[in-house]
Formats: structure tokens, sequence, C-alpha cells
């Protein structure tokens, strides 16, 4: 496990911002800390990286802890912060060669990692250029080519798509995409279950300061269908269809709307070939299919009654 976090607490005079949470991240995961506003993500966050002291529980990163092994553990992390970290007065290339050094990088090395991250993140035509000139997603990409330039294990990134047009949002998804391909680890926290749900494997939901839901993406969805739906689109339709289709095994509800049947089936019952013999039985063709799956967003909705959003 590249980190394990064991019962964590973290208190802010009688606010608790992290109410006993225990997680653990796998190596070339890309994990999804999933929460709304002030559910205590970058809190969580900032405690793991020793930035907030925590007041109780324990972090492992990379299998060590801050106490003893802080100068590995941070040579090892990229950390993209959910507040813009670059100077606005250092051209995008000087505010890398400002990161490096602090990675301890220096001369041909340096250089060459400049290069890299800046090429990565499609900065490189504008490396002369001064941050304050740059679109909000340009600053967000020069933040995460700051990050990345000594090729760190783990990548953490709090909420990088706030704030910028989908053009960027979709540059920056496909970058973490080729990072976790290349070899880091990602955390990704968003309050966006659309991107959790594009990109992560194992994800957490937090809410309040705690845990409310972990699993891979399908283990979530799981533990709120306990039924599968089908839409089939057909070709036309007969009166005695719906009576043919509810006598299917595993079949619970057939609902026909105009030439689109709707079968909703016990969950895993395995009967897509009866459902499709009895339409072929009928001499009816079928047009498309579309297995509706259940979303993150239906797993926040049921676990707690309310949307991410709110
Ligand atoms: N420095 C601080 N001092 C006091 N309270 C804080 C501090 N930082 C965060 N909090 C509180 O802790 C809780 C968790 O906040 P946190 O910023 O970690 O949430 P978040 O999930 O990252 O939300 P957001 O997406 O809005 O950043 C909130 O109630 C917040 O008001």
């Amino acid at each position: 496990m590249i980190v394990e976090i064991r019962n964590l607490i973290k208190r802010y005079n009688n606010n608790l911002a992290v109410d006993n949470v225990s997680l653990t991240i796998p190596e070339g995961d890309i994990f999804g800390l999933l929460g709304p506003n002030g559910a205590g993500k970058t809190t969580l966050i900032n405690t793991m990286l020793g930035l907030t002291e925590l007041n109780e529980g324990e972090i492992r990163i990379f299998g060590e802890n801050f106490r003893t092994s802080e100068r590995m553990i941070k040579q090892n992390i990229g950390i993209v912060p959910q507040d813009l970290a670059i100077y606005n007065e250092l051209t995008a290339y000087e505010n890398l060669q400002f990161f490096g050094k602090l990675y301890g990088l220096k001369g041909g090395l340096l250089k060459e990692r400049i290069e890299e991250a800046l090429k990565f993140t499609g900065l490189w035509e504008k490396r002369k250029v001064l941050p304050k000139r740059f679109s909000g997603g340009m600053k967000r990409r020069l933040n995460i080519a700051c990050a990345i330039l000594h090729r760190p294990k783990l990548i953490i990134m709090d909420e990088p798509t706030v704030g910028i047009d989908p053009q960027s949002r979709n540059q920056i998804l496909e970058s973490i995409k080729k990072l976790n391909e290349m070899g880091s680890t990602i955390i990704y926290t968003s309050h966006y279950m659309e991107e959790v749900e594009e990109i992560c494997n194992n994800i957490t939901i937090i809410d309040h300061g705690k845990v409310i839901a972990q699993g891979t993406k399908d283990e979530l969805k799981n533990l709120i269908s306990l039924e599968d739906r089908i839409k089939i689109q057909l070709t036309s339709v007969n009166y005695s269809l719906e009576e043919g289709i509810k006598r299917v095994k595993g079949v619970k509800e057939c609902v026909l709307e105009g030439n689109t049947l709707t079968v909703i089936s016990n969950k895993n019952a395995n009967n897509l070939s009866g459902i499709i013999e009895i339409i072929n039985q009928m001499n009816i063709e079928i047009q498309g299919m579309d297995f509706e799956k259940p979303t993150l967003e239906g797993v926040f909705l049921t676990l707690t009654g309310r949307t991410l959003r709110d």
C-alpha cells in the first residue's frame, strides 16, 4: 500500500473536520476522494502531508511516517494544491526552475525535466510568458507541471478542475491518466462525481468528515443496485410482448413506451438471452439496447439523502 491511514481525527476547535477516517491506497491507483464542499477533503490531504497537525490516528506513506522519514516522503510526492501555488512575477520556465531546485534538481537534469514537464502540460510554447497572462486552465496546468518535475511516485491533486473551462478540464483529466500510465499513483479529490467516475479506480466518499462509502467504482454502485435495467429499442411492438417478457425468469417489471421496452430484472438474473428469445419469437427486430448503470451521484444520494452539490 502506498498510503495507509488509520483512525485519523482532526478537529478545528469544536469542529470535527476529519472524523475517524481510515483508508488505504494501493500502488498504481487513481484514487478518488469524493465529497461535497466542506466535507473535509482538503483537511485530510493537508494532514496526510504533515501541513496540518493531526489530533489522533496514524498515517503511513510509502510504509513510513512523517516523524522519521519526512524528507524521503516529500521527495517522492508531487502536490497540486487547491489554491494555485505559482509565482506571477516569474515566467512559466522560471517557475519550474524554482520548484525543480526545491526538489534538488540541477544542471542538465533540471533543464531536461523542465522541458519534459512543460511539453507534457502543453505549455512549452508559453515558457517565456508570465502566468498572470495565462487563462485559469493554463495556470492550473503550470501548477501541475511544477508538481511533476521530479517524477514523483505519488501525485496529490486537490480539486484541480475547479473554475476552469471544459477543454482545459479534459486536458487535465487526460494528463492524469497518462501520469498514471507512466507509473505514478494519483490521489484526486473532487466534488464532481462525473470526473471521479471517469478516471478513478478506488473511491472513498466522505461527508461531514466521515467515510460514508469505500470501494471500487463498481462496488460502490452495487451498493445501490439491487436490480438491472435494460432499455430495448424495437422496430415494432405487439400486445402480447409485455406479458411474454414478464414471464422470463428474474424479470420484475416491464414497461412499453412507444417502441421502447424497459425491462427491470433482479440483480444478476442473467436473463438477457431469455428476453431476446421472446422478442425473436414475435418476429420483432431489435434496433438498439442500453444497460442503464447506477451512478456515484446515485450512491451519494441514497446514502445521505442529498445531492453532491447541495
Ligand atoms: N484552518 C481551518 N480552521 C478552522 N476550520 C477549518 C479550517 N480548514 C477547514 N476548516 C473546516 O473544516 C471542515 C472541512 O473543510 P475542508 O476544507 O477540509 O473541506 P473540503 O472537503 O476540502 O471542502 P472544499 O471542497 O470546499 O475545499 C469545514 O467545516 C471547514 O470549515
